[in-house]
């Protein structure tokens, strides 16, 4: 962890936006440091960053949720953004998606580990789950295109619900191909919006795509 990341992390600021969940989410952080580049989870660039990158960053999907009860994150990988929307909306009951075994073994592992009775470990892909289950939100970051997002997501998103999906900048350019998608799950128009956690913290890139 580099000195700035931790000054980040353990900032008035970061405390004060967590709230009381705060000491969960440090707890997170703690075992990512720990673990995560070990485990295959993380890269090693990553490390230095985790607090910005990484958990702020996934942070900023939390308010574009509004009041979803139900809430699934495919392709969690380490927790991202599952794990903390998991912790910052324990009223929301939370399935994490992924295909790969040692990373839902993770998850599982960090849900129990940190009393996060709201997680649900689903192991498999997302296309997998069409008809087993619905959800008022679908959330991902770093998972696909969102052509292919938009397929994956939207069978799983309720009518009324809506998918977020954390984006790079340049996600306007994917709008166009995913129109046909779109259409066919009776999707609205993406809405291309400003993520943002605390000063000082980088902003991100939020698409929330509602379905009709
Ligand atoms: C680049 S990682 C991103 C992980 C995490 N969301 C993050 O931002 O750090 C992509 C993840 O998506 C998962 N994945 C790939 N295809 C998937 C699918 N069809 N359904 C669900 N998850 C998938 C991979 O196993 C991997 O864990």
């Amino acid at each position: 962890m580099t000195d700035a990341d931790e000054v980040l992390g353990t900032s008035t600021a970061v405390r004060d936006f967590f709230g009381d969940r705060y000491d969960l989410v440090a707890g997170y952080h703690r075992r990512l440091l720990e673990e995560g580049e070990l485990r295959g989870l993380i890269g090693p660039r990553e490390v230095d960053r985790l607090w910005e990158r990484h958990i702020l960053n996934s942070a900023a999907v939390v308010p574009f949720l509004s009041s979803a009860s139900s809430v699934a994150d495919i392709g969690s990988g380490a927790g991202l953004p599952g794990i903390v929307v998991a912790i910052m909306r324990p009223d929301a009951e939370v399935f994490l998606v992924e295909p790969m075994e040692r990373r839902t073994t993770w998850l599982s592992e960090i849900a129990e580990d940190l009393g996060l009775t709201n997680v649900v470990v689903k192991h498999g892909r997302a296309e997998e789950y069409d008809g087993a289950f619905e959800v008022q939100a679908v959330t991902s970051r770093a998972v696909a295109a969102l052509s292919k997002l938009a397929r994956m997501s939207l069978p799983l998103v309720r009518p009324g619900g809506e998918m977020v999906v954390l984006k790079g900048r340049s996600v306007e350019r994917e709008i166009e191909p995913a129109r046909k998608v779109l259409r066919k799950y009776k999707a609205a128009e993406p809405e291309i919006l400003e993520g943002r956690t605390v000063e000082g913290a980088e902003s991100t890139t939020v698409v929330r795509i509602r379905r009709r």
